[in-house]
């Protein structure tokens, strides 16, 4: 565990680990070193992770253009297994060396957060954001040169939106001016991240550990479809349509299905509303009367047909893109719930499942409204419940 890091990573969960992880060891570059950092205070992942020297499997099972995918990888690009509360000193030393180039994150969507309590000197208790500007503050203070810097999280705008929480923690500590200048010299990109990875498949586990040459306790299963779109922030692209990123870290080549775009509104527009909207409606409607998989509620009826009529004539008709696009959109991702391989637990998407509603089904609801039209009848039922439940 000797290598030079130059990625430090925040966030130690399923999706990270079954995406860009993946993704990066997918290159075989023995430059790519991570650090990863769990930035909550549970060292549970992290010290499987260390028990397996960094080591994990994922477990990539579904259907790509019709064909069976199967494939077992062994990923080994975690480095460095760190949490940032009892290991700060070290990321500390990270943030300041020469050879960090990137730094990545996932810590969900509660993740990117401000919190005026937060205090510089005792940071490994603050947020996420906190944590970053303090090592980003150190970085400055040794010289060392700007970063680039990609969160993953679901929110949208997450690259600005984090660079504008590191500036209010700035400004809050009032740190010099000269480091406000040099965040604005970091590369925030914003990204929209797409694959279902619906986890540990305990039920696969032991067929799995047959295979490996070591005990793994933390196999990531995962859909073979991914999807990155990455928006560069006050970036121009180069004359290939390329982010300086792709330099440093070629996601071009990782395997994620990586665009650069200088706008991600319809692709995130698209997959909120078209994605994680139906999942947030088949866990409000089928957990109720006994449904326990995405499976179950997009091939048995009356399910089935209720979920492809949100999606086709609910839901795409009020997202401003043309309908074709949203058809095929629509009808993949369809084909995506139907993974045979993939047991995703509503009750896993039902999580938070209030806010999720607000952010990805009552937006749709309110373009009915605000239009003077009736509310269709599949959103009318999941509105219905979230009146009962929340009073939303
Ligand atoms: N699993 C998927 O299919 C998938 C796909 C695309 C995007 N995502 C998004 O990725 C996020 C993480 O998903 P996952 O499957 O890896 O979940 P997970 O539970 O395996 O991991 C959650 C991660 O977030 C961190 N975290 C949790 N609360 C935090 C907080 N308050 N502050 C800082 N860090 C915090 C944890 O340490 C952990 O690293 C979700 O919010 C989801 O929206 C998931
Ligand atoms: O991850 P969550 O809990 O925010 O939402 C549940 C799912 O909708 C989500 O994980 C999707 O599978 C994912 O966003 C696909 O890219």
């Amino acid at each position: 565990m000797n290598k030079q890091i130059n990625i430090l990573q925040f966030g130690e969960g399923n999706f990270l680990r079954g995406f860009i992880d993946w993704g990066i060891n997918n290159l075989q570059d023995e430059n790519n070193a991570i650090a990863v950092a769990s930035p909550i205070k549970s060292n549970f992942i992290i010290d499987l992770l260390k028990k397996q020297n960094g080591k994990y499997s994922v477990l990539i099972e579904g259907l790509e253009n019709g064909k069976e995918v199967q494939r077992l990888d062994v990923v080994n690009v975690l480095k460095e297994c760190l949490n940032a509360y009892t290991d700060f000193s070290r990321l500390i030393e990270i943030a300041e060396s020469e050879e960090l180039k990137v730094i990545l994150s996932n810590t969900t969507e509660a993740g990117i957060a401000y919190d005026e309590t937060d205090r510089y000197e005792r940071v490994p208790e603050g947020t996420f954001p906190a944590k970053l500007t303090v090592l980003l503050h150190k970085r400055f203070l040794k010289n060392s040169l700007p970063v680039e810097i990609i969160p993953c999280e679901l929110i949208d705008k997450n690259g600005a939106t984090l660079r504008k929480v590191i500036l209010q923690y700035a400004k809050l500590w009032n740190l010099e001016p000269e480091f406000s200048s040099f965040v604005q010299k970091c590369h925030f990109y914003n990204t929209l991240v797409d694959r279902i990875v619906p986890g540990y498949p305990k039920e696969q586990a032991d067929e799995v550990n047959r295979k490996l040459d070591f005990e793994d306790n933390l196999i990531v299963k995962a859909e073979p479809f991914a999807f990155m779109g990455i928006e560069g922030v006050d970036q121009t692209l180069d004359n290939a349509g390329n982010l300086a990123i792709e330099y440093i870290l070629p996601f071009s080549k990782l395997g994620l299905g990586a665009i650069y775009t200088d706008n991600l509104t319809p692709y995130r527009e698209r997959k909120v509303h078209l994605l994680n909207a139906p999942h947030t409606a088949m866990s409000m409607l089928g957990l109720p009367n006994g449904k326990e998989t995405v499976l179950e509620m997009v091939v048995e009826e009356p399910f089935a047909s209720k979920i492809k009529t949100l999606m086709l004539e609910e839901i795409a008709p009020k997202i401003d893109l043309p309908k074709e696009e949203l058809e095929i959109f629509a009808n993949q991702v369809l084909d995506r719930f139907k993974n045979p391989f993939n047991r995703h637990e509503l009750a896993s998407i039902a999580l938070n499942e209030q806010s999720k509603y607000e952010v990805r089904l009552l937006p749709i609801i309110q373009r009915y409204l605000e239009n003077g039209e009736k509310v269709p009848a599949v959103l009318s039922e999941v509105a219905e419940i979230a009146k009962k439940r929340w009073e939303v």
